[in-house]
């Protein structure tokens, strides 16, 4: 793809050397590249559409890198990437060995701050602006927030802190009235009303207005200041914070932008400016559905998003889902919650149905969590839907709320294991090591779709939390049973039979295992559950088999592996026992599948480990066709 203006900029520093008239149409062309690069790919979408003039005016404004930008989850950073000599790498986003779909420090030294989790960006950045202030630098710090981002409540404990110090900081909220669904809660209405009539059309004006006048810089910022005050309210919720608030002002109006930016930099102490943009800007079927397109896998530009001819396997989401209407209609006591992941999480039809059942808290894990134990505390059965590696958040909420009062809380824990496309950040790899040491606390692993249905029914049944950990994705295609049948609690079962050496499977890495048993001839277990683990069947197992192998789609340190081992020990016996399962070490994106070859977790891998560390005990391995030819 070639563009004329974009063609000639491979870093900030060309982009401000481009006259200002033009910056539109350097605009247009990022929003081109973005849409051409993400239908080829998959990718966030919508975020990046609309956050296309902001980011050509902070580089234009801000002398970056020098100037530090902190996008905060960092999923509207395609723009960055583009404008940061990163543009011929593109087509590589999210995929093996390519592009990161977020800020990542060692890609760029135009990336600040790592990020992906979101509302961080505040806090890292007043990091970076009081380092500068201390080291003497000079330098400005601008933390780039969603809505969505500014809901949690680590983003006012920045501002908390922040809104006392005399530093460089600029928070500029992107404000696009969406979270992934529509945004929630009381801050976003607060937000409403900053836009609504009159203060935001005058406010749309103040960049061209102190433009035309021109007058000194102290003077300039001075009226800055007072018009933006003027026209807004008189003391905004951020201003009572202590910072200057600007805004709100159309965040797809260069004209608007860059002079406001301009002055601000002049400005002393903490800045706060409110920008007004839309998801999905400059492509009509964004901008219609930009839930749909928050992230699209790929598509054709001209066409938009299809549904499949054909209809593609069920996923664990929707397995969920459905479980979760079907207990709801069962059970009037039951709530669902998610931190503002309903179209992830699969709680779209629940919501439908069930409206006066469902919260959705924005993005506030932590809050969710205890949320569901005061739920729980009043006789309600919560069921909490999130992602594994956002309840790490919530990690003293779920141990402090809910474990010790031993509350009955379902963690319907989606994305466990690799996630693909969006890397270390998302990977859910730590759950069951965070979660096993935790009294009061069982963990489920279900290896396929129906399984995912029954053990959610089990976990519900109990009168203490549980967790049921099932990976992103579609499972293998075994269909859930149509009822609400639990399985055993704390149970699992033997698959196949075989020969001195066992397989003890956790999760969806069952089916793998099966099939490289099958080449081995070795015995494989379902365990099913990490916690309580299922000591007896476990010591039968040790008992008629000369080794032992874990599986497991998760960290091997302090994993369901480690589990193993530990209740071996426990109880004396001295058995050897490969551990196969997640290293110590971050694995960047790519496709899942890959992903999982590449640690050894695919059938060969497995197959390959157990041969190698259990030689001496198994028969040697069939010639391959290859081989023999
Ligand atoms: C801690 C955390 N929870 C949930 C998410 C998932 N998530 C990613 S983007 C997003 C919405 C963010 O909304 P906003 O900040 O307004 O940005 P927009 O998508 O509107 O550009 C959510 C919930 C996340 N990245 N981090
Ligand atoms: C940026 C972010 O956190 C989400 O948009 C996330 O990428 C969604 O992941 P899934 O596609 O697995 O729902
Ligand atoms: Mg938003």
């Amino acid at each position: 793809m070639s563009y004329p203006l974009l063609d000639t900029i491979h870093s900030p520093a060309d982009l401000r050397r481009i006259p200002r008239g033009q910056l539109k149409n350097v605009a247009d062309e990022v929003r081109d590249c973005v849409l051409q690069n993400v239908s080829r790919t998959g990718g966030h979408l919508s975020s990046n559409l609309g956050t296309v003039e902001l980011t050509v005016a902070l580089h234009y404004v801000f002398n970056t890198p020098d100037d530090r930008l902190v996008w905060d989850v960092g999923h509207q950073t395609y723009p960055h990437k583009i404008l940061t000599g990163r543009r011929d790498r593109m087509p590589t986003l999210r995929q093996l060995g390519g592009l990161s779909g977020f800020p990542q420090r060692a890609e760029s030294e135009y990336d600040t701050f790592g990020t992906a989790h979101s509302s961080t960006s505040i806090s890292a950045a007043l990091g970076m602006a009081l380092a500068s202030r201390q080291k003497g630098e000079g330098r400005h710090a601008v933390a780039i927030i969603g809505d969505g981002a500014m809901t949690a409540g680590m983003a006012f404990e920045a501002l908390n802190n922040a809104g006392v110090e005399n530093c460089k900081l600029l928070v500029v909220l992107n404000d696009n009235d969406m979270s992934i669904s529509p945004p929630v809660g009381a801050l976003n209405r607060y937000l409403a009303q900053l836009m609504s009539g009159q203060f935001y059309a005058a406010a749309k004006n103040v960049g061209k207005n102190v433009l035309k006048v021109a007058p000194p810089l102290f003077e300039l910022a001075r009226r800055l200041e007072q018009q933006a005050k003027g026209m807004v309210v008189p003391a905004t919720l951020f201003e009572k914070f202590g910072f200057n608030y600007v805004g709100p002002i159309d965040g797809h109006d260069l004209e608007s932008l860059i002079p406001t930016l301009e002055n601000i930099k002049q400005l002393e102490g903490p800045q706060f400016l409110h920008v007004v943009t839309k998801k999905g800007h400059g492509y009509k079927l964004a901008e219609a559905d930009p839930v749909a397109y928050h992230g699209p896998g790929k598509f054709d530009p001209a066409v938009g998003l299809v549904h499949p001819a054909t209809q593609p396997k069920q996923t664990f989401t929707q397995v969920f889902g459905q479980w979760l209407c079907d207990m709801a209609e069962k059970d009037k006591r039951l709530v669902g919650i998610t931190p503002a992941m309903r179209e992830g999480s699969g709680m779209v039809e629940f919501h439908r149905r069930f409206p006066d059942r469902y919260y959705d808290v924005g993005i506030a894990e932590q809050h969710a969590v205890t949320f569901a134990a005061g739920l729980a505390c009043e006789g309600l059965k919560p069921v909490v839907a999130i992602y594994s590696t956002f309840l790490q958040r919530a990690y003293d909420q779920l141990i402090h709320d809910v474990a010790i009062q031993k509350l009955p809380v379902v963690f319907a824990l989606d994305r466990a294991g690799l996630v693909g496309a969006d890397g270390a950040t998302h990977a859910g790899n730590y759950d069951i090591a965070y979660l096993r040491t935790v009294p009061n606390v069982s963990v489920a692993c279900p290896a396929d779709e129906r399984e995912c249905r029954q053990l959610l029914t089990t976990a519900y049944e109990q009168d203490h939390p549980v967790a049921v950990r099932y990976p992103r994705g579609a499972g293998v295609g075994v269909q859930p049973l149509p009822g609400l049948d639990p399985l055993p609690f704390g149970k699992g079962e033997v698959r196949r039979e075989g020969a001195r050496v066992a397989i003890l499977a956790f999760g969806s890495l069952l089916y793998p295992a099966l099939e490289a048993a099958e080449r081995l001839g070795v015995t494989v277990v379902n365990m099913r559950w990490v916690k309580p683990l299922d000591t007896e069947l476990l010591m039968q197992v040790a008992a008629s088999h000369d080794a032992l192998v874990t599986v497991e789609e998760g960290a091997i340190m302090g994993g369901a592996g480690s589990a193993v081992g530990e209740a071996l020990q426990a109880a004396g016996i001295v058995k050897p026992l490969l551990q196969l399962g997640l290293p110590d070490t971050f694995i960047e994106h790519g496709d899942p599948v890959k992903l999982l070859a590449m640690q050894g977790l695919d059938a060969k891998g497995i197959e390959a480990s157990v041969r190698t560390r259990f030689a001496d005990l198994l028969a040697p391995a069939a010639p391959s066709l290859k081989s023999v030819a």
